[in-house]
């Protein structure tokens, strides 16, 4: 069963992922030297980066062995107000001043297929050509049930492969490049961060509901015990406590 945090306010929610990044960032310093993170996109997060590069934590982390990913991309250059990696940049990168090096973005600039096929080849390099196991995986949750850009009715999701594809939204008409859930699911930690009413339906489905992973995708995510949830009160109020 996946660790579910539950807190009163949103504020507590973005505290307690903080907290528990420095946790897991220390740890895997402490035994690889270095620590491997993917990053999610949208809304959710930009709060939670601006936290992790605030006063309050920046001195927390020996940002330096960190090297950053992203779960997934929008099909946008990263100067377009969509895309994940211009917000994390203006939340966490520039405020920490974060080396290119230790940064691995999408190359968007590339067709969907070949963007997925490099970032795929670039994430497989620099683990060495073995085993892709990222310290910890930050997924947020759409309140279609989707995480990262698995989302529902997409070929994507019965992809048998730990690795990194195009998605093609068909009511959106847009591209998306996405982690595989396997290649998520071979993280060493991977943590959801969901808040606010709005999600609370989705929370339910992926959580309790029956299996159903066209309809809800996020639960092709593993629960087990290294799984964890940060949900506030309203995105948690429709889960049996
Ligand atoms: O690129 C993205 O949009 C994210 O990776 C995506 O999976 C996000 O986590 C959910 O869509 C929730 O988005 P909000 O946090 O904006 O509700």
């Amino acid at each position: 069963m996946a660790t579910l945090n539950i807190f009163s306010t949103t504020d507590e929610v973005l505290t307690g992922l903080a907290d528990f990044f420095v946790q897991s960032a220390t740890e895997a310093i402490a035994e690889r030297e270095r620590f491997t993170v993917a990053l999610s996109g949208g809304s959710s997060p930009k709060k939670l980066y601006e936290l992790l590069a605030s006063a309050a934590y920046k001195e927390q982390v020996e940002w330096d062995k960190v090297y950053f990913f992203f779960g997934d991309e929008r099909n946008v250059p990263d100067t377009n107000p969509d895309s994940n990696a211009l917000m994390v940049k203006k939340a966490l990168f520039d405020p920490l001043n974060i080396a290119q090096q230790q940064i691995f973005k999408v190359n968007t600039l590339h067709s969907p297929d070949e963007a997925a096929k490099e970032y795929a080849y670039d994430i497989k390099a620099f683990f060495n050509h073995q085993e892709v196991v990222f310290d910890l995986v930050l997924l947020g949750l759409g309140d279609n049930s989707h995480t990262a850009s698995l989302f529902p009715h997409t070929d994507i999701l019965h992809d048998i492969s730990a690795s990194v594809e195009p998605v093609f939204l068909e009511d959106q008409q847009v591209f998306r490049i996405s982690f595989t859930a396997l290649l998520i699911n071979q993280a060493r930690y991977i943590a959801f961060l969901v808040y606010g009413q709005g999600k609370a339906e989705a929370v339910h489905h992926v959580l309790e509901d029956e299996r159903n992973i066209e309809e809800y995708p996020a639960q092709l995510i593993r629960t087990d015990a290294d799984v964890h949830w940060f949900l506030d009160e309203p995105a948690a109020s429709l889960i049996k406590k």
